[in-house]
């Protein structure tokens, strides 16, 4: 058991005890060196290395905690940061938990425009995104009926085939969920993905600022790969045009004569392309390596 005492000098940090965010970013606390022992079942973890405690909330339960100072930093995700209206600084985001939250119809109701809606019944888990917008076009739709928003906390698809609605509010990734449910996307109320949160008025600012810094290399690091190759010094301009690196390459001058060494950071999304194209330009031994972490 913790007391508000064991807690009283930390930065305490706010992580999703499960769901879609909960193993990244895990991933991204071993990779900031942020280390704990969790005994089981219990909520909170001091760590065993730096002067923070975990916290292991429901993703959208972090925004408020975060925004009353409970929490001073929070991962979460941008839709539930936006639902809880928190008043919180989002200091990074993290490049997981990509989603969409979408208004979707049944497929076969011939609906593809939100104003068909105005005057229905929609059902979601985000009742104040959803809420504001439909108020919204009923204003701008000069509507006689109300177009009414309910809350589920969950299985949101499921509303349409139980009749209880003519529409939901919920997440899209893949749309797997949404097409085995019959439905199909009409308009996106908002694009989120996962985001590091900080309490406005800061208590731990220096801590803070590190465990930022930490995870942004870790980011980073996850987007890079360290690329090496030879090349001959009458080709260097154009395979600076090929990798051009973040800031520059480095370049070191080979025994043999006319050759250089090139080395330089490249987007994982791009290597590939960038290696086919380094081939063509007669580079040798071109080797791609993965960045554990760095610091920009
Ligand atoms: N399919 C998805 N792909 C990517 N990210 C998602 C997806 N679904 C949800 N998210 C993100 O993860 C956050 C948490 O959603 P998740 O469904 O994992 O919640 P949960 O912790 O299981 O809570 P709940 O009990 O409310 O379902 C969402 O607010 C959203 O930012
Ligand atoms: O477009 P997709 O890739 O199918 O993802 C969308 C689904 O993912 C989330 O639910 P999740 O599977 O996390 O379960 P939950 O409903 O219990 O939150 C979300 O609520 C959607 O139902």
């Amino acid at each position: 058991m913790f007391s508000p005492a064991d807690l009283s000098n930390r930065l305490v940090l706010a992580i999703p005890k499960k769901g879609r965010l909960y193993e990244k970013s895990l991933q991204l606390l071993a990779g900031a060196d942020i280390q704990f022992y969790r005994k089981n079942r219990l909520d909170i973890a001091l760590s065993t290395n730096l002067d923070v405690a975990l916290v292991f909330l429901p993703a959208s339960d972090i925004p408020k905690f975060v925004s009353d100072g409970t929490v001073d930093l929070g991962i979460t995700g941008q839709d539930v940061v936006k639902e809880a209206r928190a008043d919180v600084d989002e200091v990074l985001a993290l490049g997981f938990g990509q989603c969409d939250l979408c208004i979707q119809v049944p497929e076969a109701s011939g609906i593809t425009d939100p104003k068909h809606l105005v005057g229905k019944r929609i059902v979601t888990s985000f009742e104040n995104i959803a809420g504001e917008y439909f108020a919204e076009l009923d204003k701008q739709q000069a509507a006689t009926k109300e177009t009414t928003v309910s809350f589920v906390s969950g299985s949101v698809e499921a509303a349409c085939a139980l009749g209880l609605a003519d529409a939901i509010v919920d997440l899209v990734e893949s749309g797997e969920t949404m097409r085995a449910a019959g439905l199909q996307r009409i308009h996106t109320l908002v694009s989120s993905q996962a985001v590091l949160i900080a309490n406005k008025r800061r208590l731990h600012p220096e801590l803070a600022a590190k465990i930022t810094s930490r995870i942004r290399g870790v980011i980073l690091a996850g987007k890079y790969v360290y690329c090496n190759y030879n090349v001959p010094r009458s080709k260097i301009d154009e395979a600076f045009k090929v990798t051009p690196g973040r800031k520059a390459p480095t370049v070191a001058p080979l025994e043999n004569g006319d050759w250089v060494a090139v080395s330089v950071m490249v987007k994982k999304s791009e290597v590939a392309e960038k290696m086919d194209r380094l081939e063509e330009l007669g580079a040798t031994d071109i080797l791609v390596f993965s960045i554990s972490n760095c610091r920009e």
